[in-house]
């Protein structure tokens, strides 16, 4: 189980580098147990010509910014036309990669559940488990290519639209992934790191170690939540509108944040009010984790959960640090990588606290 959920968090990574290194849409077909890699010279510009046919070859922008305490963001085309066969052999590679990972995250869980099934060794419990997970693994996959195709649609018009999959998808599939993940973590735990309890007769001490239970899930799910709204920033791009903090041009509250129609779109579609959003939720997150910490001074709570709590708490400055770091810079790969691995990694944290605490008298 352990090494099942390593690969999970590699694959997360894996995919968010796929994503800032403008990779994913460079495969432009899909199947089930794998595609053939190009052999010949060939075999290669057949492929890079299926990829000219779509509309990120067209059309592909980048974005530069100029630097000013106001923010701009100055876009102008990148002639990808005059990409060569050897840089998109490169994003080909990293989309590979990716998908190749996943498949392997699938066979290492499928072929041994499958033996292990076959021979009897599963409890009915058990079985549910493992027919939920190898489930998902499949939804995931299967979300991963629904998402790759809304970025090969021929949707996109304009001079400064960028060709992106769809930001639903996006974290749709983020999203899968971080459950599937904190599934395999718990189901990991549950076998390798057993939670602890507390001793104590006192009603008192147990309520009080119950409610911070309580708040520790909470923290959890707001994690999970920010996560997904990080999902949305990074895909409508929108860590490069309004680099800067903690205002946003000069303002709290920035003039375009209900700027579309109708308003209730905004929330979902419009760059502004999506990473007014993440700051306000990445925030509140850090703010319920450090009170967490707090409260864990004066609280009996089982051993391990100390250390947890502090780990968690850690992570959240450094993963806020990091989503800083990241919009004031421009997001470049390095940063915006390392604030997704973070995000993953608070989770995990987030996720071994509330374990720890599992098993809390009634
Ligand atoms: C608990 C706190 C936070 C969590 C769990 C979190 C999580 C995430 C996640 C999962 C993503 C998507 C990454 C991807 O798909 O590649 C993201 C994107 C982003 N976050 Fe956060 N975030 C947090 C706080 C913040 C804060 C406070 C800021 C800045 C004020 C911030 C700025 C950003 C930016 C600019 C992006 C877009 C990066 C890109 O385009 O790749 N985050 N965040």
């Amino acid at each position: 189980m352990s090494q099942k959920f390593c690969k999970c968090r590699y694959s997360s990574i894996l995919g968010g580098l796929t994503r800032l290194t403008e990779s994913g849409l460079s495969m432009v077909t899909w199947k089930l147990l794998g595609e053939k890699m190009p052999a010949t010279d060939e075999e290669w510009i057949t492929e890079f010509n299926k990829y000219k046919q779509y509309p990120e070859f067209k059309m592909q922008v980048t974005t530069h910014h100029l630097p000013s305490s106001m923010t701009i963001m100055f876009v102008f085309f990148r002639k990808n036309r005059e990409m060569t066969l050897s840089e998109f052999k490169w994003i080909w590679y990293m989309e590979y990669g990716h998908r190749m990972w996943g498949r392997a995250i699938g066979a290492v869980f499928l072929i041994p559940a499958a033996i292990f099934w076959s021979r009897g060794m599963f409890n009915r419990a058990l079985k549910i488990r493992v027919a939920a997970f190898g489930a998902l693994i499949g939804a995931q996959g299967l979300m991963g290519w629904y998402m790759v195709k809304s970025g090969l649609e021929d949707r996109f018009h304009g001079e400064s639209d960028v060709p992106r999959v769809s930001q639903y998808r996006l974290a749709t599939h983020l999203g899968l992934a971080f459950v599937l993940y904190t599934l395999f973590l718990w189901s990991a735990l549950d076998n390798l790191l057993p939670a602890g309890t507390i001793q104590t007769a006192s009603r008192q001490l147990i309520s009080s170690a119950r409610k911070f239970r309580m708040l520790a899930h909470t923290c959890k799910g707001m994690v999970f939540l920010t996560a997904i709204s990080g999902a949305f920033v990074a895909g409508l791009d929108a860590g490069l509108v309004y680099n800067s903090f903690p205002k946003m041009a000069d303002k709290w509250i920035p003039d375009d944040i209900l700027a579309l129609q109708p308003k209730s779109s905004n929330i979902t579609e419009n760059p502004t009010t999506v990473q007014f959003n993440h700051r306000i939720l990445g925030t509140t997150t850090l703010t319920l984790i450090s009170a967490l910490w707090l409260m864990s001074r004066n609280r009996i709570l089982p051993p391990r959960a100390y250390t947890a709590t502090a780990a968690f708490g850690i992570m959240a400055w450094i993963q806020v640090i990091l989503g800083i770091s990241t919009l004031l810079t421009y997001v470049p790969v390095s940063l915006a990588a390392s604030h997704q691995a973070g995000s993953l990694m608070t989770l995990s944290t987030a996720v071994w606290l509330t374990h720890e605490l599992k098993r809390l008298p009634k």
